[in-house]
């Protein structure tokens, strides 16, 4: 039997978002494999949330391709009932109850799972009679996460969900978040500046930055050939072949390479995600940075 690969969550191809002259997005190749908990991470104006709002079907691509779960998204009504987004600032309409926001939500998808809403609300000490727009900036991320949730998508899309919160109400937030992945067997795609936050509890990172992704890629396979090499000065020019600088620093470099620890001439330490992050984030910020860096392999 052919062995099929299940359809990817995420699949670009020379993905381009303009707006006027701005390009947000350039070219992006992205595929990320079904099943995930995906990390986008980037500094501010990447163009993160342009791709997850094309991954919504808020904005259209200006040019290039964009599949979600196989499909374009927002394709149908049937489509969007598959995705679930939790949008920058968690927005949630201020004059309506919790209880209207569940009822509002029952009313507009079909998949509606009033038993899990409203297990949730309570668990999280939701009272359903509050005025949305009286909710701590963690309890409102608390009722948009219910609510796109009880949507039972496959995929649930987080714009910058905890960044308002506290530590704590961050820790509750992520915590529900993982319960619901796991409880719904569904991918998602959060973007977020807080790495600690990616770290905890994403198993595959994109690194956009300046409107192109830069590295990407399952982050266990993507720490394995990462490594900090301390390389005497005068000698980076001088690794060996199939070693790629990602970035130079004082004493050595971070560096991309297959090579086993053992087969490099010099000492060589794993990186942290923090690390490996900022690497390529300072690499695409330098002058006559090489673009799209190591999207390449890591991007498909
Ligand atoms: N509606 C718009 N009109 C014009 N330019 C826009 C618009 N939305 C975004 N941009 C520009 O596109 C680029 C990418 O923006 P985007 O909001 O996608 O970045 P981001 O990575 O989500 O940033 P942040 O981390 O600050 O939220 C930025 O230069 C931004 O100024």
């Amino acid at each position: 039997m052919p062995h099929e690969d299940p359809v990817p969550v995420l699949h670009a191809e020379g993905l381009t978002k303009r707006y006027g002259r701005r390009e947000a997005l350039s070219g992006v190749d992205l595929r990320v494999p079904a099943g995930r908990v995906v990390g986008l991470v980037g500094p501010n104006g990447a163009g993160k949330s342009t791709l997850l709002n094309l991954a919504c079907g808020l904005l259209q691509p200006t040019s290039g391709s964009l599949r979600v779960l196989g499909s374009r998204p927002a394709a149908s009504a049937a489509h969007l009932a598959r995705v679930g987004f939790v949008a920058q600032n968690t927005p949630v309409y201020p004059s309506f109850s919790v209880a209207d926001h569940l009822r509002l939500g029952a009313r507009l998808n079909p998949s509606w799972d009033r038993g899990m809403a409203e297990r949730r609300i309570a668990q999280v000490g939701l009272n359903p009679a509050q005025k949305a727009g009286r909710l701590s900036g963690g309890q409102r991320a608390q009722l948009a996460l219910t609510i796109a949730a009880a949507k039972r998508p496959e995929l649930l899309i987080f714009d910058e969900p905890a960044a308002a919160l506290d530590p704590l109400a961050r820790q509750g937030f992520l915590a529900n978040l993982m319960e619901f992945v796991a409880e719904l067997g569904a991918a998602a795609v959060l973007s977020s500046h807080l790495l600690g936050d990616i770290e905890q509890v994403c198993d595959h990172l994109i690194v956009l930055c300046d409107a192109r992704v830069q590295v990407a890629g399952d982050v266990r396979e993507l720490l394995a050939v990462h490594h900090r090499l301390t390389v005497p000065h005068g000698d980076l020019g001088r690794l060996p072949a199939g070693i790629e600088v990602v970035r130079a620093e004082r004493g050595g470099a971070i560096v991309r390479t297959g090579l086993a620890a053992s087969q490099i001439p010099f000492r060589a330490e794993p990186v942290t995600l923090e690390e490996l992050v900022l690497a390529y984030m300072s690499r695409a910020n330098a002058p006559g940075a090489p673009v799209g860096a190591a999207a390449g392999e890591g991007a498909r």
